[in-house]
């Protein structure tokens, strides 16, 4: 398998505080990585400078061996790097197609002119849209959900609208964000399952999780932040028996498992 994104001596410094230092790790095509550590261990900032969101001290991000260090997040965007959004940015009033279309739309060559005039170029477009977006529902297994609107879904589908607009984007890295959050024991396994799906079609995702059940299920690797730093990486077992993990996780807090 070959690399999809590399990070190299990542560091962010706030004021005197290094919520990221030295922070390296890999991931190949159509892996998962887990980004795992107790609260205010760094993940969101690592992840952050990796999206584009926050620009880091030092340190590169490479991406497919090109250095993409401190791009904005629409040129991570279009350089294949997708995350998911919180709730809060779905449209509640719109339904679930609406929704992807909209996240869809920023992307589409199609001008508001086309739009408004109602040319072909923009039907065949619009029609396009539709078709992926019915493609991703269909995928994600929401397909009865369609006109729904938004804020009308059960959190767990909420949360998978999010992942549907981050589909949408056809990204080749998939950013997720604690994706388990607020989820029921059912809602969690087939998050598990969908992440699986995911990796089967060749796209890679870095997870950052809190829920051990979920990091475990899904992750072909681990790595674990402890004030910044890499403290441990490998496969979950390795990781899940590491002493220096357990120290951590049993001395600051009480692992979701
Ligand atoms: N914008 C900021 N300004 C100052 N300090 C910050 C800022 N963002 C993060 N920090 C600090 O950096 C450290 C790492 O924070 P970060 O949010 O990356 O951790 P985390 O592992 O994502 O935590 P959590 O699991 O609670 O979300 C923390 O000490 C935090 O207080």
């Amino acid at each position: 398998m070959s690399e999809l994104l590399e990070v190299a001596g990542l560091t962010r410094a706030f004021g005197g505080l290094f919520a990221a230092r030295d922070v390296a790790f890999k991931v190949a095509d159509g892996e998962v990585v887990g980004l795992i550590g107790p609260n205010g261990a760094g993940k969101t900032t690592v992840f952050n400078m990796i999206a584009g969101l926050l620009k880091p001290t030092s340190g590169q991000v490479l991406l497919g061996g090109r250095d993409c260090t401190g791009l904005q997040p629409h040129r991570m965007a279009q350089l294949g790097v997708a995350r998911t959004f919180q709730i809060t940015s779905l449209f509640p009033t719109l339904t679930v197609m609406d929704n992807i279309r909209v996240g869809m739309h920023r992307r589409m060559v199609g001008s508001v002119v086309g739009a408004l005039l109602g040319t072909a170029a923009y039907r065949r477009e619009e029609e396009s849209a539709r078709s992926k977006a019915r493609d991703i529902l269909d995928f994600l297994g929401m397909s009865g959900l369609s006109d729904r609107e938004a804020q009308f879904l059960s959190y767990g589908d909420q949360r998978r609208l999010e992942l549907a607009i981050a589909l949408a984007a056809e990204p080749k890295l998939l950013l997720l964000d604690e994706p388990a959050a607020g989820m029921s024991p059912d809602e969690s396994r087939r998050l598990i399952e969908l992440i699986g799906k995911i990796r089967q079609t060749g796209v890679s995702v870095l997870l950052v999780e809190h829920h051990m059940k979920v990091v475990m299920g899904v992750c072909d690797r681990i790595a674990v932040l402890d004030h910044g730093v890499v403290i441990a990486q490998g496969q979950p077992h390795e990781v899940a028996n590491d002493p220096t993990v357990i120290r951590v996780y049993l001395g600051r807090e009480t692992a979701n498992a």
